[in-house]
């Protein structure tokens, strides 16, 4: 089970993560997030300069091709995560360049299965968040983007065969393990990579309890 941790803004943080073996380290470059990268002070010389054992993964939303691979070259970073509505199109442009993880978003009356498909050509990882309603002020709070602290139903992939390795993601909080290993049975599970945590594992926005993550980390089995 790898683990994908959301939402860095310190090299301190970024270096107690790595030791706890994380396997992505995100890094959100969206700047109405409370967690953007720079918000804290955190400047990409420092990031790039830094080598740990990890995918060092960088977060836009509805970026331009230009904007994106401009932070790849300024953070060192090894991945991208697309969590807007970019499309298939926009994965494929930046894929030769970069490996490619698109989140997809579902709020209740999508279609999972037909979504899934519609990208699995055209990313190297997916990762399935949460996607919310949209009433109007939601809608007009953009930083709902990712980070909402909510789970959509994880039944709605039991059974389905997705042909893609992905992420688990969506308000998965401390005690969720039990849950996440009774999961693994499902055929779905068969192309489960690992979970993503955010903000059920702050004292704060961007800033990680990194206690409750290495409890969650043992609890779930460990990294492998
Ligand atoms: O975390 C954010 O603030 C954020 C804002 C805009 C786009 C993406 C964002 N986070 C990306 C992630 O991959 C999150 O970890 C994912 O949405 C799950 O977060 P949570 O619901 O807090 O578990």
């Amino acid at each position: 089970m790898k683990i994908k941790v959301c939402g860095i803004t310190t090299l301190e943080q970024l270096h107690e993560l790595a030791a706890l073996g994380i396997h992505y380290a995100g890094f959100i470059f969206y700047p109405p997030s409370p967690r953007h990268a720079e918000r804290f002070g955190l400047r990409g010389a420092q990031v790039k300069a830094v080598r740990y054992p990890l995918y060092k993964v960088g977060v836009f939303v509805d970026a331009g091709y230009e904007e994106v691979l401009r932070r790849v070259e300024e953070y060192g970073l090894d991945m991208v995560q697309l969590h807007g509505r970019e499309s298939p199109w926009t994965c494929e442009q930046l894929m030769p360049h970069i490996d490619v993880i698109k989140a997809l978003r579902f709020a209740e009356n999508d279609h999972v299965e037909w979504t899934i498909r519609h990208y699995t050509a055209s990313t190297d990882l997916l990762l399935l968040d949460t996607g919310v309603p949209a009433p109007k002020e939601e809608r007009e709070n953009k930083a709902l983007h990712g980070g909402i602290g909510r789970r959509f139903s994880w039944n709605r992939l039991r059974g389905l065969a997705v042909d893609k390795p992905f992420l688990l993601s969506g308000g998965i909080e401390p005690g969720d393990a039990a849950y996440i290993r009774s999961f693994l049975t499902d055929s779905a599970a068969r192309s489960l990579a690992g979970v993503d945590l955010n903000s059920r594992f702050e004292s704060a926005p961007g800033i990680k309890d990194v206690e409750k993550i290495r409890r969650f980390i043992a609890e779930l089995g460990g990294t492998q």
